[in-house]
């Protein structure tokens, strides 16, 4: 990979100039309160932030956070961002109200050597997300007048043709951050010849979004394990009744098919945990996958579904787990996605964690970290490299 890294751009000397640094600082939030409920995202730009501050740049950091539709948004701004990211650090960052307007200029301007400002969401601006080359490229040219140097660490968003991860390298010196090198240098370790078993478990709530890399890694796996909200729609394909289970009904036939064209590879929960509604507080009970009652939905893998799924864990040298077994924020949905991140660290595998939920999940669930070979701060982006597509945020620092 020819890129040049943050060492390059030391090489050169930062003192005084200023650094944009494009992060992924999109972190869950209390949707009540509106608290940060997991920093994870936060913590790992830490150590590119950090050298840039200790190096005496100027640095600039932009973000987005949820998917604003391209204008202010109060619920999605990264006011708080700011404040958990100038804890961390150990020293205020100055937090511009806009993303390029008066305020970032003046922000920008007013920063001393060594000293951090934080943008505003950058999907406050129909130009980051846009379609239109010319829209994105009139918003990236606002966005690098901020900076001398440009550095790509937001790992979790280089899988977006954005302004900010696309068109702003194009224009300015750029370099890959320590988070963006750590990612790919990991996660290339799967796409290349990985240790066998090589065991994929997926879950969560996008299949959609999943399907496409279940398409990809069938042929490279040995086993794929799915679970959460995901498999109700393959026992649909299966002719089970899921109940009120999320079902994605437009993607059945292609489920079905995946199944037929398996191998056998593909596991599915055999029991699950269903409840009388999406809430803490549900009645809930466990019953076998051909017994989900039609008022009832499906908010968790049930016990056996545990067990059959570590066994295979169990058998593993290479795992990838991407997104949580059952609804894990709620207690009483937890269990599934507790039992399998457990199986996954007693294995005596290589185990990478992608995906913001999934690694939300493993501290939710007081997991130790260190357990796991490497946790992705990138759900779709982790998808998307082991499916092998080019990726335009590497692409751009490429170039
Ligand atoms: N049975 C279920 N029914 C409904 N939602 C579920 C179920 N199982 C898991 N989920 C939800 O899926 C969500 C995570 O899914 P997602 O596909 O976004 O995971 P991820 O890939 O780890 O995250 P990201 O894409 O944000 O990086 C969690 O909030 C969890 O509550
Ligand atoms: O949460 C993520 O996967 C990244 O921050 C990208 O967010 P997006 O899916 O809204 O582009």
């Amino acid at each position: 990979m020819s890129i040049r890294t943050l060492d390059d751009l030391f090489a050169e000397g930062v003192s005084g100039r200023r650094v944009l640094v494009r992060a992924d600082l999109n972190v869950p939030l209390d949707k009540q309160t509106g608290a940060i409920t997991d920093d994870g995202r936060i913590r790992a730009v830490l150590p590119t932030v950090g050298a840039l501050v200790e190096a005496g740049a100027k640095v600039v950091v932009c973000s987005h956070l949820g998917r604003p539709k391209g204008a202010p948004d109060p619920q999605f701004s990264l006011r708080p961002v700011a404040g958990r990211l100038g804890e961390l650090l150990g020293a205020p960052v100055h937090f511009a109200t806009d993303t390029v307007g008066d305020s970032a200029r003046s922000t920008v301007a007013d920063l001393a050597d060594g000293q951090v400002a934080l943008l505003e969401n950058l999907r406050f601006n129909a130009g980051e997300t846009s379609k239109d080359e010319a829209e994105r490229g009139a918003f990236a040219d606002q966005l690098a007048a901020f900076g001398d140097a440009y550095v790509d660490d937001a790992f979790g968003a280089v899988h977006r043709k954005h302004a900010s991860v696309y068109d702003v390298p194009a224009r300015l010196p750029h370099v890959a951050g320590r988070l963006v090198l750590r990612e790919v240098e990991v996660l290339s370790k799967l796409t290349g010849d990985p240790e066998r078993p090589y065991v994929v478990v997926l879950g969560g709530s996008k299949v959609s979004d999943k399907l496409a890399v279940i398409e990809a890694l069938l042929p490279t796996v040995d086993r794929l394990l799915i679970g959460g909200g995901m498999c109700f729609t393959f026992l649909k394909a299966q002719g089970l009744e899921v109940g009120t289970s999320l079902l994605e009904k437009d993607m059945v036939e292609t489920c079905r098919n995946l199944l037929e064209r398996s191998g056998g590879k593909i596991m599915l929960p055999v029991d699950v945990v269903v409840a009388d509604a999406f809430a803490p507080d549900a009645a809930h009970d466990t019953v076998r996958v051909d017994g989900i009652p039609s008022h009832r939905l499906g908010l968790d893998v049930g016990p056996e579904t545990v067990a059959g799924f570590s066994a295979a864990l169990s058998q593993a040298k290479t795992i990838f787990w991407n997104g949580p077994m059952g609804v894990f924020e709620m207690p009483a949905f937890a269990a599934g996605t507790r039992g399998i991140a457990e199986a996954i660290t007693k294995a005596d595998a290589f185990s990478v964690v992608g995906g913001g939920d999934s690694a939300a999940a493993v501290r939710a669930l007081g997991l130790d970290e260190s357990s796991f070979g490497h946790i992705s701060t990138g759900g779709g982006a982790s998808l998307e490299y082991l499916e092998g597509k080019a990726l335009p945020g590497i692409a751009a620092l490429e170039n």
